[in-house]
């Protein structure tokens, strides 16, 4: 469960506003929530304050019950899975070692001088198969096409088990048929109980992919319920 109580990021001059300007919302375990808005709105910065990312002036987030300050951060993180606005992969290295990345919040700076566990490649290699990247797992990410690389941020951020995925933008920059492939590991994802939290600028991938929408607008919620024919209603805002 996810819940933002009343939040409020500092102040921003160029805007003269806080990024996100008095957000209160509740995702339930289980729910497969689309993220709208128009461009600057405060998406992506909701997500990153989501993960301790964006300080907060005013307000809290508790993840599962937990609230999130500093000390508890590690533990919070470890509950969600993220997937970054353009993969943000590490292009030189192969996907294997990208997916392997996705541990590096857990193991200890003594340990990772000893590279990874057996256990965790072999997570990784899984991961990678169950994603259909089983050949490519040698590869450099660079060497990629989109929609291999958009999987591959896909596995890392499954990495820890998390209950929580968010992903910014998923299917920005993918064709049709690796959109459609993407859409289809989320709704699988889904089906097997991950809260999962959409970033999209496409009203009718919401509509038809997710239950909820929670729609922002100057860092603000301006509509928060069924993404069932969204489109018809806020064209003029995504
Ligand atoms: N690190 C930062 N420093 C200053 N301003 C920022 C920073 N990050 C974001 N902003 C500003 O905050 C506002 C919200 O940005 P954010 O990226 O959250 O919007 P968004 O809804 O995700 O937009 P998009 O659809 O373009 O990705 C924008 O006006 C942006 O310029």
């Amino acid at each position: 469960m996810i819940e933002c109580h009343d939040i409020y990021s500092n102040y921003n001059t160029s805007l003269s506003r806080p990024i996100l300007n008095g957000i209160t919302l509740k995702i339930n375990q289980g729910e497969c929530v689309a993220l709208l808005g128009l461009n600057g709105a405060g998406k992506s910065s909701l997500l990153k304050a989501m993960v301790g990312l964006l300080p907060l002036q005013k307000g809290e987030i508790y993840i599962n019950n937990l609230v999130m300050t500093q000390k508890t951060l590690n533990r919070v993180r470890r509950q969600i899975g993220m997937i970054w606005q353009g993969g943000g992969l590490i292009p030189q290295l192969s996907a294997l070692d990208n997916v392997l990345c996705g541990k590096l919040g857990t193991v200890s700076s003594w340990s990772s001088l000893w590279g990874f566990s057996a256990n965790d490649r072999i997570t990784a290699q899984s991961l990678l198969r169950q994603l259909g990247l089983e050949q490519h797992e040698k590869q450099k990410v660079s060497k990629l096409s989109g929609g291999q690389q958009q999987r591959v941020a896909i596995a890392r951020a499954l990495m820890e088990s998390p209950k929580i995925l968010f992903a910014d933008e998923p299917t920005s920059g993918l064709d049709l048929v690796a959109t459609q492939q993407m859409m289809n590991i989320i709704t699988d994802l889904r089906k097997q109980g991950m809260t999962i939290v959409l970033v999209l600028h496409d009203l009718a991938m919401a509509s038809e992919y997710t239950d909820r929408s929670i729609i922002l607008d100057k860092g603000r919620v301006i509509y928060d319920g069924k993404s069932e024919n969204i489109q018809h209603q806020f064209a003029h805002l995504c």
